[in-house]
């Protein structure tokens, strides 16, 4: 069995709560990152009070209210499904935090953390927001969404961001890893993959793998797996007819994304 993926553990936590997954301390070996994914169906309520933790709260699809107890962001939630292409509103909320989501309509909904103790205020990140980028050439080409990049100080630790990977085509490649804390060369970064695919019934490939083989998994993933990377490169193939999206997560000591991609195969990009 994987250690690395993760199948959706569709479990009713109250009524019109369902948790997707948890990958969590209780639930994972990951220090620096945790993740929730849930579902909650229209009118349905979710409450959760962070304790020295922060979390991005990402609109994944459907409409949301998000209150943190003294601001209010009513109606966030740009999408019915992923593969509209479009960004979609998050909401920032620091430690000691309690947040409630609300459903406006069906909605999934991303919960991303990562260990914090200085509070920072809470913050609506905008669909609007979202810097896009169009990543590579030939059949690597992606497009990303930058919900939380390194470059924006609204998070002490956390970086979110979503990809969209093309049929026939790969991402997070050539191969890259960042798990050397040894800045200003690399950072270290655990890293989840929540994914879907367009139409549901395809998968992807992901290899883990570290240079020393300590780690080497190649995964089929299905719609709506998730894959963990505590360490190690992590490419993603996309068969021919299927469209990919992930969103990741990223945290680690410092709020810095340098990677470092593997020489075997850093020739790709110099073709
Ligand atoms: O550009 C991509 O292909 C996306 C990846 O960079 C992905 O976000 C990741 O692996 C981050 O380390």
């Amino acid at each position: 069995m994987s250690r690395l993926l993760r199948k959706p553990v569709q479990k009713e936590l109250t009524k019109g709560i369902t948790l997707v997954h948890d990958v969590t301390s209780d639930h994972s070996t990951l220090e620096y990152v945790g993740f929730k994914m849930i579902d909650l169906v229209p009118g349905a309520k979710y409450t959760e009070t962070l304790g020295k933790q922060e979390c991005c709260i990402v609109a994944v699809t459907g409409q949301i209210n998000v209150s943190d107890q003294e601001v209010l962001f009513d109606r966030i939630g740009t999408r019915e499904s992923v593969f509209e292409k479009k960004p979609t509103d998050s909401v920032y909320v620091s430690n000691d935090k309690t947040f409630e989501i609300e459903a406006v309509s069906q909605a999934r909904v991303a919960l991303c953390y990562s260990p914090s103790n200085k509070q920072l205020p809470t913050k609506l990140i905008s669909a609007a927001d979202n810097g896009v980028e169009h990543r590579g050439t030939g059949n690597n080409k992606r497009m990303v969404h930058n919900i939380l990049p390194d470059s924006d100080p609204s998070a002490n630790s956390l970086l979110v961001v979503e990809v969209f990977t093309e049929s026939g085509n790969w991402s997070s490649y050539p191969p890259h890893k960042h798990d050397q804390d040894n800045l200003p060369e690399e950072s270290f970064l655990e890293e989840t993959y929540y994914h879907e695919m367009d139409p549901p019934q395809g998968f992807v490939f992901q290899r883990v793998y570290t240079d020393d083989r300590s780690i080497d998994e190649t995964m089929t993933v299905e719609n709506s797996d998730m894959v963990i990377v505590p360490v190690g490169y992590h490419p993603v193939g996309v068969p021919e007819g299927y469209m990919s999206y992930y969103l990741n997560v990223m945290a680690g000591p410092t709020r810095v994304w340098k990677f470092h991609n593997d020489p075997d195969h850093e020739w790709i990009l110099k073709r």
